[in-house]
């Protein structure tokens, strides 16, 4: 028996379009969209019709960059596939793309599937893999092939982190190559950890061991010449790049140079930067320590440029980078020493919200915040148009967004597996009332109707900005 639902009355936000629409699915797919008022819209029955009146209808989110259960720096990432992509379906977000991980001195392949045994039958929402390349050697690269022909098409490299993910100019040099031939995109983590790491035994001797120092050490320079540098290796391997966790203004900047020159350059920014900063680092006894994250918040003048990137197209995504770690117990391990403070900071519930937040500040347009939190993404990891958007044979991943709401976040409301808010008390204009993924309702008026397994892993075509 088939099933039919029926979104009525609202306006429907794409990338491309704002419109006054009914929108028919069937089966997990959207069938049909007609002007809310028709003849034909008003011809359609359904199971089940969702009142969307004075509301957005808006795809799904697609989260490009989380990091569910990642180990790290002695601990693991706090939400589970479980009660991560619960939280993620609370606030919007119908599709993650995870990061699988190879482990130094192991096969792609063992890595890879250790991540499909954790997500397995977990997930209330889709799901998709990149994977971190951690040792790039003869048997890696010729591994990368096989993945992008799994659907696996995307390979974050480090050049942070030394002696736990960080790889050479040489081994990116070949890993790019690589991918220059099999159709992978590289995804960088673009800073210079061998100054970095210089920069973090100075500080300890010098008796600077406060979260603050984290943001002082991981400079700015550091992260533009990284940047600079994956996009020249970039350049002679012939092969896109895709920046992740975009912070600093120059680091924008040698975005939008290589983009002005039509190389394909690709840059990924996350809300923490674009509404946190140095201050939130410097908050007294060890609060600091709630906002380590790498690439590092940065003062709050670099927030302008992160906007301006946005609407200018030299940033084309907004992931969260979610990889939360507990407060106590976890944040606390670096407690006399920052540099083993575990990085990385909770945020797959509340980018959709923050981002229209941003509409309502002005920073940017409905369709824009559609296009870089849903159609870019999509787009960039190859799961369009099944994934970012509202149309015909689309699935039917969709939200019921009620613009005039009004909350406040917090860690005593979100969904996250944390014990803290880097927005505690945070307020939003805007709410996610009902999300549908593939058809089904995973949140109903604002309760929670999904389920973990709903989720399925979902294989990724080529990045489609390059075809
Ligand atoms: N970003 C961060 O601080 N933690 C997650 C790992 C990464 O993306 O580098
Ligand atoms: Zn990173
Ligand atoms: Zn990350």
């Amino acid at each position: 028996m088939s099933k039919r639902t029926l979104v009525r009355g609202g306006l429907v936000i794409t990338a491309a379009d704002e419109v006054h629409a009914d929108v028919l699915t069937e089966d997990g797919r959207i069938v049909a969209l007609a002007a809310n008022g028709s003849d034909v819209a008003a011809s359609w029955t359904a199971d089940r019709v969702i009142d969307a009146t004075d509301k957005y209808v808006i795809p799904g989110g697609v989260d490009g960059h989380t990091h569910m259960e990642m180990p790290f720096g002695g601990t693991f990432a706090a939400d589970t596939f479980e009660t991560g992509t619960r939280a993620a379906a609370w606030g919007g977000t119908t599709t993650i793309v995870d990061f699988a991980i190879q482990s130094p001195g192991q096969a792609l392949r063992e890595g890879l599937d250790a991540w499909y045994a954790k997500a397995d039958g977990n997930c209330a929402i889709d799901y998709g893999f990149h994977m971190i390349l951690a040792d790039v050697n003869e048997d890696s690269l010729k591994e990368m092939d096989l993945l992008v022909q799994e659907g696996i098409t995307s390979f974050k490299l480090f050049m942070a982190y030394p002696g736990v993910f960080y790889s050479d100019d040489g081994k990116i040099l070949r890993a790019m190559q690589r991918a220059s031939h099999n159709g992978g995109l590289i995804m960088m983590h673009a800073e210079n950890g061998i100054a970095i790491d210089v920069l973090v035994e100075q500080a300890l001797a010098a008796g600077r061991t406060d979260p603050r120092h984290h943001g002082e050490v991981r400079k700015v320079l550091l992260e533009a010449e990284a940047t600079h540098r994956a996009i020249q290796l970039a350049r002679v391997a012939d092969a896109p790049l895709y920046v992740v966790h975009v912070s600093a203004e120059e680091a924008v900047a040698e975005l939008a140079a290589a983009r002005d020159m039509g190389l394909p350059v690709f840059g990924e920014t996350c809300p923490q930067y674009l509404f946190l900063s140095t201050d939130n680092l410097a908050e007294p006894d060890f609060e600091g320590a709630k906002y380590v994250c790498s690439t590092p918040l940065r003062p709050r003048e670099h927030q302008s440029a992160l906007w301006r990137g946005l609407r200018t197209n030299d940033l084309q995504v907004v992931s969260t980078d979610h990889c939360p770690f507990c407060f106590n117990g976890q944040k606390e391990m670096g407690r006399g020493d920052f540099s083993k403070i575990p990085n990385g900071l909770p945020g797959v519930e509340h980018r959709m919200d923050l981002l229209h937040q941003a509409v309502v500040d002005g920073h940017i347009t409905r369709r824009r915040w559609i296009e870089i939190a849903c159609a870019s993404p999509a787009r960039m990891f190859g799961l369009y148009p099944k994934k970012g958007t509202i149309a015909p044979g689309a699935d039917a991943d969709i939200v019921i967004y009620d613009p005039h709401a009004e909350q406040t976040l917090s860690a005593r409301t979100h969904h996250m597996d944390v014990d803290y808010s880097v927005y505690e008390g945070k307020r939003i204009t805007g709410q996610v009332e009902t999300v549908l993924s593939r058809g089904e309702v995973v949140i109903d008026g604002r309760k929670y109707t999904g389920r973990p397994g709903h989720g399925s892993y979902t294989p990724r075509s080529t990045c489609q900005y390059l075809t």
